[in-house]
């Protein structure tokens, strides 16, 4: 199924299970090499899109990988310099007033990002819905984007998602041509569900089933190891 397709992938929950804390996840060699081979098998056109900045994406072992990183504000081909807006003062001001409010609230945890603000409260869920309604109030302080993840609230600067990222990476080298397959979990990957449809692809939801713009479905991670395994052997 897999042949001729440019295959958008997403990280957190889709090859790799989420975890209590995000630098609790680990990406084991046999995830890289089959990704690796699975590229070869579609001459190239594989990328990770990501809510994760490039720069970690990078430190967790996908420094060869052509990658949109930060809900597709940031693109980096493997060996080269991310391309990425700065980060603004506004995201400074925003993980202070996170840190103020995680001080005296043991769970909660401020992930510094490379050019967004990630406020987590897998750990404290009791917190989620003030939590909430701080990062709405910063975000609109401050002219932000909220960016609603999973047990996660995270501001960022607005005008790209990852269906901005999918369209952006079709245009070009080696994903034009493919048939755009977008493999993801959250939220965030709706949009680019919806752009790979628009471009004559498809959307495939990880998880449980719930109102998306994906057409098919995979239960688990271990279906999409498994579904992409499949893909590499040919
Ligand atoms: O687009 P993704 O690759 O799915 O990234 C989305 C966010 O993922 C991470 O948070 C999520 O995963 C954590 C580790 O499993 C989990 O603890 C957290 O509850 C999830 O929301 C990451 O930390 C964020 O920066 C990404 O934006």
């Amino acid at each position: 199924m897999l042949d001729g397709a440019a295959l958008f992938l997403d990280f957190d929950g889709t090859l790799v299970p989420l975890a209590d804390t995000p630098d609790a996840v680990h990406v084991d060699d046999d995830l890289l090499s089959m990704l690796v081979r699975l590229r070869d098998r579609l001459d190239g056109r594989l990328a990770i899109v990501s809510g994760r900045s490039i720069a970690t994406l990078r430190d967790l072992g996908f420094g060869d990988f052509l990658m949109s990183g930060t809900h597709g504000l940031e693109f980096a081909h493997p060996g080269e310099d991310v391309k990425a807006p700065p980060r603004l003062p506004a995201i400074d001001a925003v993980e202070a007033a996170f840190n103020d409010f995680v001080a005296d609230k043991p769970g909660l945890l401020v992930e510094r990002k490379s050019i967004s603000v990630g406020l987590h409260f897998r750990g404290a869920p009791i917190w989620g819905e003030a939590a909430g309604a701080l990062a709405d109030l910063l975000a609109r302080d401050h002219g932000l984007a909220l960016q609603h993840g999973k047990m996660l609230y995270e501001l960022r600067p607005g005008g790209a998602d990852k269906g901005s990222a999918l369209t952006a990476l079709m245009q070009e080298a080696p994903m034009a041509g493919g048939i755009p397959v977008f493999i993801g979990d959250d939220v965030t990957d709706e949009e680019g569900f919806a752009a790979a449809a628009h471009l004559g692809g498809a959307g495939i939801l990880v998880g449980t089933p719930r109102p998306t713009l994906a057409s098919f479905s995979l239960e688990q991670v271990a279906a999409v190891r498994h579904y992409l395994m499949e893909g590499a052997a040919g």
